[in-house]
């Protein structure tokens, strides 16, 4: 286990019947990184993706998320502790306006529960008022002021997946999970959320786990990359690293360098 790891994932396998989709698998993900996981198809990256999010319970192995065995917690559980996963559907409230969305998003605080909206309303109010400032320094942050009273189901595309970046800053997540940011979604709003995930990450210091096709946002985005194949680990290291080893590229890309 390293010091400096957010995400530890340890000796994990989980089989389907015979099947061993992720095999005695171990990886970390370094705190203050954008770390990618890549490989061929059925290689094992969404399952050992699904089993750091606690949608998948390991059959075997540990994953410790900030010191902590997380092994076979709930997304929900998870969220608590500050890993959020993001993208693999927007979920945003389309009759509330963007502001209010990112207000939704703190749960579990004082001031939630109807006793203390009635009882100790001070405290209700001057939590509100705190929500409403950090949403607002969130909107600034991603340049969504000019919409922020706009009902999120107004909102284009790419201002829906802005927005769902923003739900992560609400909660100032300790790791995003991001699961295919480039799925449907065209060059220049890329450009935005990539540029806007690059921001987080070098002002704010956010960690994110990604998992993603588009080898083009991994190269721009992911130091290191991971490569799995046949449900374990085969290398790490910068995208240069990987592209420029010909057995990663013959068991990833199954092609030339160039082909990539
Ligand atoms: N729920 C499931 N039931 C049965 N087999 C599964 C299940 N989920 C995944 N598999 C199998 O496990 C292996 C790994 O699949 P997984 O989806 O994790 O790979 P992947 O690297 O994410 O692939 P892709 O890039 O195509 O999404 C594959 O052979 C897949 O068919």
């Amino acid at each position: 286990m390293s010091q400096d790891a957010v995400i530890d994932v340890i000796n994990v396998s989980k089989h389907f019947g015979g099947l061993a989709a992720v095999n005695n698998c171990s990886l970390s993900v370094r705190r203050g990184s954008v770390t990618g996981l890549i490989g061929p198809n059925g290689a094992g990256k969404s399952t050992l993706f699904n089993m750091v999010a606690g949608n998948i319970v390991p059959d075997e192995g540990q994953v410790i998320f900030d010191g902590q065995d997380v092994t076979g917690l709930a997304p929900h559980q998870l969220f608590r502790l500050g890993m959020l996963r993001t993208f693999q559907i927007a979920h945003e409230f389309s009759n509330m306006t963007a502001l209010e969305n990112l207000m939704m998003v703190p749960g579990d605080q004082p001031g939630e529960s109807l006793a203390n909206v009635w009882f100790r309303p001070f405290l209700a109010r001057s939590r509100e008022t705190a929500v409403r400032k950090k949403a607002l320094d969130v909107i600034d942050f991603l340049k969504l002021g000019h919409v922020r009273n706009e009902l999120a189901g107004n909102l284009s595309g790419g201002q829906k997946k802005l927005l769902e970046l923003g739900r992560t800053m609400m909660v100032d997540a300790k790791v995003v999970l991001l699961d295919e940011v480039a799925a449907g979604v065209n060059k220049t709003l890329l450009n935005d959320l990539a540029a806007n995930i690059e921001r987080m990450n070098r002002e704010l210091g956010y960690t994110f786990f990604v998992i993603e096709h588009d080898m083009d946002l991994i190269a721009r985005l992911c130091d290191p990359v991971i490569v799995m194949a046949e449900g374990r680990k085969i290398a790490e290291g910068s995208m240069e690293e990987v592209r420029a080893n010909p057995e990663i590229v013959e068991a990833y890309f199954g092609a030339p360098v160039e082909a990539a």
